[in-house]
């Protein structure tokens, strides 16, 4: 390993040691890290969009938005090779110690959505679960390294902070990204195991599913741009997953929009459903736990004229030897429970692979 790379890894571990404030990233299909090591063990809130920092914000507002501003923080980055990181880290036996919900008691969450978008005008709600495992002597960076190097097209990070958790993930879904006089989303939702090849077809429930996504944030941005370019649905592929997505595009005009966008988008049926209100409201007294940071948002805010959100999915909140893994999926009135459940235990699957 070259020893710029080393010693970009020490300061990971000196932060971790020491307990600090921390971001690591590599941007979707990217071999570059950023660190931002905050100098205080402060925790800023978000006070703003114009704010310069890397933010990390929940999915709803039972938690605090959270910044660490670039002002406070020590920058660093580096390049990396995929093999100078590959450890060969072996994957282990993971005992499942609990699920917010079992089987059968998803199951039954899944038809109480059903029945809710049967009942009242809703089209869609995402329901999820948080399951625990446990392993003894986590490794947080040896986890880090095997998911940059497993998950290449992915915002892969983990962030850490005292007072809230250390939090880690590989996001196929970007949220919101202002770069160069241009906004790009995507409408990222339907979900099927990869078997070899991109080349599938997908359910009428998936394409519905997806569409409503991009219905959704079109809607929600047409009042915003003058025009707005559609390119998809196409299919994607995230780990040993597939999804369908759309990608959702837009020439800048003004520089104040961050937060306009933001709060109109979040959380998009594709984490949430529609109409989002309901959907929120449903989510929040049925799923049984609390979402708190997964199926938010994170990352740069104003940094170098460019601000790069992705939705916090495939992502596990770490502390000591628990890890708790965020799970979930669209339920349309089509969704069949099982279906569903499976869907989520191959989205721990990914989780899993790395530990
Ligand atoms: C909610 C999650 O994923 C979202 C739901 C999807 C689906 O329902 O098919 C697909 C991608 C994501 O937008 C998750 O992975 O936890």
């Amino acid at each position: 390993m070259q020893q710029q790379l080393v010693n970009f890894f020490n300061e990971i571990e000196q932060a971790l040691i020491a307990k600090k404030p921390f971001v690591v990233f590599n941007k979707p299909n990217k071999n570059g890290l950023t660190l931002y090591k905050q100098n205080s063990l402060e925790l800023f809130e978000l006070e703003n969009y114009h704010q310069k920092g890397f933010v990390f914000a929940p999915f709803s507002s039972s938690e605090k938005q959270l910044i660490f501003p670039e002002s406070e923080c020590e920058k660093l980055t580096t390049t990396f090779n995929f093999e100078e990181i590959n450890n060969n880290k072996q994957k282990e036996v993971i005992e499942i110690i609990s699920s917010s919900k079992n089987e059968k008691e998803y199951n039954n969450l899944v038809s109480d959505a059903v029945n809710f978008i049967n009942t009242t005008s809703a089209e869609k709600v995402v329901v999820s679960r948080k399951e625990i495992v446990s392993k003894s002597n986590f490794e947080v960076i040896a986890t880090f390294k095997k998911m940059l190097n497993n998950y290449k097209n992915a915002f892969v990070y983990c962030w850490h902070h005292p007072k809230v958790g250390l939090w880690m993930g590989a996001s196929p879904e970007r949220f919101l990204n202002i770069e160069n006089g241009e906004f790009k989303t995507m409408s990222l939702a339907g979900t099927q195991v990869y078997v070899d090849t991109v080349k599938v077809n997908w359910k009428e429930k998936e394409k519905e599913e997806q569409r409503y996504v991009t219905d959704f944030i079109i809607d929600s941005v047409s009042p915003i741009f003058k025009e707005v370019k559609i390119k998809g649905p196409y299919t994607v592929k995230a780990g040993s997953l597939l999804h369908l997505r759309t990608d959702i595009l837009a020439k800048v005009t003004s520089n104040d929009l961050i937060e306009k966008l933001a709060l109109k988008l979040h959380p998009t049926p594709a984490v949430c459903g529609l109409p989002k209100q309901k959907a929120k409201d449903f989510i929040i007294k049925n799923e049984g736990y609390n979402r708190t940071y997964y199926t938010g948002f994170l990352g740069e805010l104003n940094i170098e004229n460019s601000t790069n959100f992705y939705v916090n999915l495939r992502c596990m909140q770490i502390d000591n030897s628990t890890i708790s893994i965020y799970i979930g999926g669209g339920i349309t009135k089509s969704s069949i429970a099982k279906l569903e459940w499976n869907e989520t235990v191959s989205k721990a699957e990914i989780m899993k692979k790395v530990l």
